[in-house]
């Protein structure tokens, strides 16, 4: 077993035997009290929010409401001012670098536009925190890689190079990416951007068959109603309303929050709440 663990590291209870894929474990998310600022200026206040292990949670939010600071944060690009970001119990600022990206993979909004790599070169970079160091991939990292490019319909490409590919494309990769790093926590930045619809319906549900704890912002509103178990909706840093996406997106929310006129009605082919917005007046 290929452990990289450090003396002084906190153990998880779950890894114990587990560090090659993420099989059954099921790790959660709490987000307590936090505080993020950019030189000195507060964006995100005070959130408290639970990923709870296996679901999807989603955050939505107008532009600048905070959800790329706050899930950055989750995946330790970004320092809390305040407040913390446990991984089942465990403080995620006590794992070293290498057992964080085993546990949390991310799709950030910063997309590696100079990752001068083919496509599968790209994929195979979420193999490394579980290789020694020089002794490159084995059959199971070739194996994952493989999965994960054929899971987002990119097995055709991979020799192409990442800089020449669509926004979409790319966004595919980095999606791969994460799930070749197997983990049990995904945090995904708006990880719809620049998809086709196909592509944005073949990934909500692949995300949905993956049943990791998944940490997702999404603006498309109906996707996130259809696809979260959990949604959580961020207003100027703050987290202002919380629950099942039926019981947070409610007409008096969107105006409020969204500043838009919209009636809440039932999917007629899958029962979700479906928004239909009025596209001609603000609220
Ligand atoms: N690197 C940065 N330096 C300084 N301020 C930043 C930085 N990144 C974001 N901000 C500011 O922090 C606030 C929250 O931004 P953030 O990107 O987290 O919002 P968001 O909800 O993800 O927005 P969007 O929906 O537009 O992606 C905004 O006011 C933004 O201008």
């Amino acid at each position: 077993m290929r452990t990289g663990r450090r003396a002084g590291d906190a153990v998880l209870p779950e890894e114990v035997g587990a560090e090659d894929g993420p099989g059954e474990r099921r790790l959660r998310i709490d987000i307590e009290d936090l505080n993020v600022a950019y030189a000195g200026r507060t964006v995100v206040a005070g959130a408290h929010l639970i990923a709870a292990a296996g679901e999807i949670t989603g955050l939505v939010g107008p532009n600048g409401s905070g959800k790329s600071t706050l899930l950055r944060t989750v995946y330790r690009h970004l320092k809390p001012v305040a407040g913390r970001v446990l991984l089942q119990g465990t403080d995620i600022r006590e794992l070293s670098p290498v057992r964080s990206a085993r546990h949390i993979a991310a799709l950030p909004q910063e997309r590696g536009e100079d990752f001068e790599l083919t496509v599968r070169e790209v994929v195979a970079m979420g193999r490394t925190p579980y290789q020694r160091a020089f002794a490159g991939e084995d059959a199971a990292d070739r194996d994952m890689v493989a999965r994960a490019l054929a899971d987002v319909g990119m097995a055709d490409h991979s020799a192409r190079r990442f800089t020449e590919l669509s926004g979409g494309e790319r966004q595919r990769v980095l999606l791969a990416r994460a799930f070749a790093q197997a983990t049990d926590v995904l945090v995904l930045d708006e990880p719809t951007n620049h998809l086709d619809i196909r592509h944005q319906v073949e990934l909500l549900a692949l995300l949905r068959g993956h049943r990791r704890t998944t940490l997702v912002s999404l603006h498309d509103l109906n996707a996130a109603a259809s696809v979260c178990d959990r949604l959580h909706v961020l207003h100027e840093g703050r987290v202002v309303a919380s629950g099942a996406p039926r019981d947070v997106l409610r007409p008096a929310l969107l105006a409020e929050v969204f500043g838009v006129r919209a009636a809440v009605v039932e999917h007629p082919l899958t029962g979700d709440p479906l928004i239909a917005f009025d596209h001609r007046e603000g609220a």
